[in-house]
């Protein structure tokens, strides 16, 4: 039997689609001069880009120096400069309207994309800032899509502002196809992290919109 074409079977909801983001995004004002965006579900049919990313991303293995050791950063990187070509064409749509949206509020283009793979709950980042270059001393954005399992984006005041400790933080579910963006003074007053889950979950593809100098 040969199969037959059966529309039906599409669901169009599953088409790979980037929703407009005016009108979509929500913000939330943290202390200090810093937001986060939200847009949920801003990526649809997104499946197929995991696919494509898990399949022809050339996923590195980061290795970083603790105490007198190398240590395995426990997620996978992929790092794309300045017009080199994104591995899928819908980043590039993405990266398009992200300026389209942003441009004015942030002066300046978002320009390099970083691949982060997150094999399983075990792989993670710690708290941190996106502080090397000059989201160390001004303010500036950083718009994060998400691709594959579900998990959650962590954020809290630094603790070297010297503000009262023990500040409620965080927590951001970031999901297949939602897009976040942190944005003021983000980078410099609040750290992010991506903590470990013991939940079954499968791979998250994180794709970090910058702009240039800012890493
Ligand atoms: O995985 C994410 O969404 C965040 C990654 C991150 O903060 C970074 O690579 O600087
Ligand atoms: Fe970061």
């Amino acid at each position: 039997m040969t199969a037959a074409y059966q529309p039906s079977m599409f669901d169009l909801d599953d088409e790979l689609s980037l929703a407009p983001l005016t009108g979509r995004v929500v913000r939330h004002e943290l202390s200090l001069g810093a937001w986060v965006d939200e847009c949920r579900g801003w990526l649809a049919g997104s499946d197929e880009v995991l696919d494509t990313l898990l399949r022809d991303v050339p996923w590195r293995a980061e290795r970083r120096q603790m105490y007198d050791r190398d240590v395995d950063v426990p997620r996978l990187l992929c790092w794309y400069s300045e017009r080199s070509a994104l591995p899928h064409p819908v980043l590039q749509q993405a990266l398009d309207l992200l300026n389209e949206h942003y441009a004015a509020e942030l002066g300046e283009p978002f320009v390099t994309a970083g691949l982060c793979l997150y094999r399983d709950g075990r792989d993670s980042v710690a708290w941190h800032g996106d502080r090397i270059g000059r989201g160390n001393s001004a303010d500036t954005m950083v718009a994060i899509l998400s691709v594959g399992s579900d998990r959650v984006l962590a954020l809290r005041e630094r603790p070297e502002t010297g503000r009262a400790p023990g500040r409620p933080g965080l927590r951001l579910p970031v999901g297949h196809g939602d897009l976040v963006v942190m944005g003021g003074s983000c980078q410099r007053t609040w750290d992010h992290a991506i903590p470990k889950t013991a939940k079954p979950v499968g791979p998250r593809v994180s794709i970090q919109f910058r702009p240039a100098g800012v890493a």
